[in-house]
């Protein structure tokens, strides 16, 4: 295989796969570069396996090309798993990274350091025509800061510190990022199928 499509209209997600896959030597397309519009696809699931298996079914279907996708989002122990799936949506349906960690950060406000633990969450489905879809989910256990630091990646990068780290997930470089979120743990359990396809 040397290229293959992803479904999703995620820059941070596009350019992180991008980064991922040349080392398999696979090339990257996602929703952004076909010619026609793509509708947004409803993410009506319950769970990340759900909407990354609603979101490459939908595609690959489609197009009948075999297809990747992502759902992915933090968990934030101390409210109940929130964000969640929402993650994207968490302040609204404008899906607004900005918005989205300064409502986290307003929802613990006064929660103690030790309480403030999270977890980043991704699901990546693999749909291809006539055949079984599968998913792998990887995980990054982390806690939530009281301040964003950090203008890397993306989303609620600026208030995420793996654990262990001192740094929030935005002041890592990608590389780093790359070696240890919960995306690469995703796509490490793809390897056999990306190595074969
Ligand atoms: O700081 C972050 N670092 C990450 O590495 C990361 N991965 C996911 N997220 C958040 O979770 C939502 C996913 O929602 P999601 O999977 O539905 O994606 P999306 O709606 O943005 O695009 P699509 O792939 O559905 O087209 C995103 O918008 C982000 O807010 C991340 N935040
Ligand atoms: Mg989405």
């Amino acid at each position: 295989m040397n290229q293959l499509v992803i479904a999703t209209k995620n820059k941070g997600k596009v350019r992180e796969f991008r980064d991922m896959f040349s080392k398999y030597g696979i090339e990257v397309k996602s929703l952004l570069d076909f010619d026609q519009p793509i509708q947004d696809i409803e993410e009506t699931g319950t769970t990340f396996s759900e909407n990354a298996i609603i979101k490459a079914e939908a595609i690959a279907n489609e197009f009948n090309i075999p297809v990747l996708a992502d759902d992915s989002g933090i968990e934030v122990d101390a409210l109940n798993g929130e964000p969640g799936v929402y993650s994207a949506r968490y302040a609204g349906l404008e899906k607004d990274d900005q918005k989205n960690l300064e409502k986290v950060l307003k929802n613990l406000e006064g929660v103690p350091k030790p309480e403030r633990t999270a977890r980043f969450v991704c699901a990546a489905a693999v749909a291809r025509p006539g055949e079984e879809t599968f998913v792998r989910v990887g995980t990054c256990e982390g806690s939530i800061t009281t301040e964003p630091q950090g203008d890397h990646g993306f989303g609620y990068d600026p208030i995420f510190l793996p654990t262990g780290s001192e740094r929030t997930l935005a002041e890592y470089t990608s590389e780093e990022k790359n070696a240890i979120s919960h995306r690469h743990h995703a796509i490490v359990q793809l390897e056999d199928w990306l190595k074969n396809a």
